[in-house]
């Protein structure tokens, strides 16, 4: 009898079939949200959707279609965004600089078909994003873009780990607005001090140095004229936080049964392994990282 079950047992499927797992991130802008989020992705197997990048994309075609930024002249974007076709997709990054680095992929984003991943981080885009992201029914067709992009991700992702697939997606409603079911829900947090000072690094690295460079990152609060000093983008950081905390639609909020990560003082490596293994321990799957305990 015994032997029968255990014949059985060894027949039966080992995984229970079951939906992909969905990390949330959202934090404050940079506080590493995306970096952090295709690392975790591209150490996990998952997909990965950067919802920022899709509100730019409808930013880019407000602009092409020469829509302002009035409130009555965005009535007819949110129309226009639910007929694009947009899709964000994780490309193999550069390889790891030595053993046990960690791979942060780089991210393609298409609009209707073209190749808008440098596009959408222009200036002009930059300066118009937040406002657009304010629009209430342009976020309702921007959600129905963030599902069904992170469906077939993971979707992609289970084909590939029957057992553990999934997607990873950063912004700033992520876990408490467009999957309020998440499995995981991250929120990632550091000091004005420090986003400045990383938001000053990304922009000397990008060419011209803080004072002259169009293209920082996601650098919306780079004002026109240069900036000055780490304290200026910590005071444009602040504002911008105040603008996110405090909008009408989906503001940024920690859900409640998110975990909070202070990065403030926290080497990258960490925060990533640290996630990657919470997610790994409510999946039901061995830790990798045991030095990474939060
Ligand atoms: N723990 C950390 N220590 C130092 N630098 C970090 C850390 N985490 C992320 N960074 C760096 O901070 C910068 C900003 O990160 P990232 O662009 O991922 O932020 P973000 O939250 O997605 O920003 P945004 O909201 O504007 O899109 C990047 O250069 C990233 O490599
Ligand atoms: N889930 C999200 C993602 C982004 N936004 C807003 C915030 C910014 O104004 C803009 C672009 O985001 P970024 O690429 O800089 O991360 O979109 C949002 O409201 N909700």
């Amino acid at each position: 009898m015994l032997c029968r079950a255990a014949a059985v047992l060894r027949r039966a499927p080992r995984a229970v079939p079951r939906r992909a797992f969905t990390v949330a991130i959202d934090g404050p802008a940079a506080s590493g949200k995306s970096s952090t989020a295709r690392a975790v992705a591209h150490e996990l197997g998952f997909g990965y959707i950067d919802s920022g990048s899709i509100y730019r994309c409808a930013t880019l075609l407000a602009l092409r279609q020469g829509i302002s930024d009035a409130a009555e002249d965005r009535a007819g974007l949110a129309a226009l965004v639910g007929q694009a076709d947009i899709d964000v997709r994780i490309r193999p990054g550069p390889r790891p600089a030595g053993p046990g680095q960690i791979v942060v992929p780089d991210v393609q984003v298409l609009l209707d078909g073209e190749d808008v991943s440098r596009a959408i981080r222009s200036p002009e885009v930059n300066r118009l994003v937040a406002a657009v992201a304010s629009d209430g029914p342009v976020r309702d067709a921007v959600l129905r873009i963030q599902r069904s992009l992170a469906a077939a991700a993971e979707s992609l992702s289970t084909a590939r780990h029957p057992a553990h697939g999934g997607v990873v997606m950063d912004g700033r409603d992520i876990g408490t607005a467009v999957f309020p079911n998440a499995e995981l829900k991250i929120y990632l947090d550091a000091s004005a001090m420090a986003r400045a000072i990383r938001r000053w690094d990304q922009m000397s690295s990008q060419g011209n140095g803080p004072a002259g460079s169009a293209d920082a990152g996601n650098a919306q609060e780079q004002p026109p004229a240069a900036h000055s000093s780490v304290e200026d983008i910590a005071r444009e950081l602040e504002k911008r936080d105040y603008t996110d905390i405090n909008r009408k639609h989906s503001p940024l909020r920690i859900a409640p049964d998110a975990v909070v990560i202070d990065n403030t003082n926290m080497t990258f490596e960490r925060q990533v392994h640290a996630i990657a293994d919470l997610a790994r321990e409510r999946m039901g799957v061995p830790r990798r990282h045991d030095d990474d305990d939060m």
